[in-house]
């Protein structure tokens, strides 16, 4: 019989915070081992709930106890690495939130240490592959049905922002999961970035200019427009228009029931990646611990992380010169296969 994973969370923060409280309550196969988080306080209220799970201030800790046998990383991105190369030399299952890293040097030498291993042991939590409109568009492009398609149309809206989200963070934390999809949905490569600065909100902190308009083009000259504003105040809401040879998919409406009440109409605004995301991150982890315990990976790979931070390199280049900037990336090592985006999108 195969054995739950134990998994080590590291970071308890609000994402961390979330994916805990998925795999102790809906996910099966995988039980909480560890949480570790350098706000030690913060760790153990994490795990004060769930029986058999330790906090610690440090991975190795965690390591140490001899308890744990796969990682969850949900720390901010400029602390992935350290995280991944230590968890790469246990020889263990990981899922990493995104970014994989914020810049394509960094996340090569991941590739690379992955590589030496011989084997795929990185997810990236790129979740929206996982979520049925995504799921569903990505089915309607695979089946030629409407044709070949043509443009996609994004806006990507966030309330606010957290302290210390800078303005090279709306590319490499924010438009990182376009990049993603958009190579998820068309099956190519992205081949440039170009981001337009236009009028600004008022809403923004100091140092970050938002919205920004960033174009994108892929291999076979899909383009791709992004509106990405984070402090849009309103609510979340991530959406997509796709332009087929035939036809026009939306993706990415509000949920819930639209109520007609004396005088007016109405439903509800998302409030957070949460609600609209959380069905998907449901299935993405799922899809992880079941691919962990046969050794596999079951979602975007360490590729993928590397593709999408070579794209957010050229999107940080572009915002500060303002002209169209190419994504280069290395040869892609045998170990990650070719293109062929299933369920999750596993390569
Ligand atoms: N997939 C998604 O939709 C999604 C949504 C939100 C966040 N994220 C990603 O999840 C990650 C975490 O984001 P968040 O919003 O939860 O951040 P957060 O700031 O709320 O939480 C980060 C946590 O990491 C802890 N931490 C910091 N340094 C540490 C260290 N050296 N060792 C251990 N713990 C440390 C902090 O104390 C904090 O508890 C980021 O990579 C982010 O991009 C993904
Ligand atoms: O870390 C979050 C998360 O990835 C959300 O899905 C995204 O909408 C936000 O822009 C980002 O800051």
């Amino acid at each position: 019989m195969v054995e739950n994973l134990r998994v080590a969370v590291i970071g308890a923060g609000r994402m961390g915070a979330d994916h805990i409280q998925r795999l102790h309550t809906r996910i099966h196969g995988a039980e909480v081992a560890a949480v570790v988080d350098i706000d030690l306080d913060r760790a153990k209220a994490a795990v004060a709930h769930i029986p058999g799970a330790q906090a610690y201030a440090t991975a190795a800790e965690a390591y140490e106890s001899g308890d744990v046998t796969a990682v969850l990383i949900a720390t901010p991105g400029f602390l992935h690495e350290v995280a991944l190369l230590e968890a790469l030399e246990r020889d263990i299952p990981i899922l990493c939130e995104k970014p994989l890293t914020p810049d394509a040097a960094s996340a090569w030498k991941i590739v690379e240490a992955e590589q030496k291993l011989g084997r795929k042991r990185i997810q990236v939590g790129f979740m929206r592959r996982f979520d049925q409109g995504y799921v569903q568009l990505g089915g309607l492009v695979r089946s030629g049905e409407l044709g070949e398609l043509l443009m996609l149309h994004c806006r990507h809206r966030n309330p606010d922002t957290p302290p210390g989200f800078t303005n090279e963070m709306l590319i490499n934390d924010s438009v990182v999961h376009e990049f993603d999809v958009i190579r998820f949905l068309t099956g190519e490569e992205i081949t440039s970035v170009q981001v337009r600065l236009g009028k600004a909100t008022s809403k923004a902190p100091s140092g970050q200019h938002d919205p920004q308009h960033v174009l994108i083009e892929t291999a076979s000259g899909v383009l791709v427009d992004v509106e990405i504003f984070v402090n849009a105040q309103f609510g979340y809401q991530v959406t997509t228009e796709a332009a087929f040879e035939d036809g026009i998919v939306n993706i990415g409406a509000d949920g819930g029931p639209t109520v007609h009440r004396a005088g007016r109409w109405g439903g509800e605004v998302t409030p957070g990646f949460e609600a609209r995301f959380g069905a998907a991150y449901d299935v993405e982890v799922q899809s992880w611990v079941d691919a962990a315990l046969r050794n596999e990976i079951g979602g975007p790979s360490a590729w993928d992380g590397y593709a999408t931070a070579a794209c957010c390199e050229a999107g940080v280049e572009a915002q500060k010169s303002g002209e169209k900037v190419a994504v280069v990336l290395n040869e892609k090592p045998a170990l990650y296969g070719s293109f062929e985006p299933a369920q999750g999108g596993a390569q």
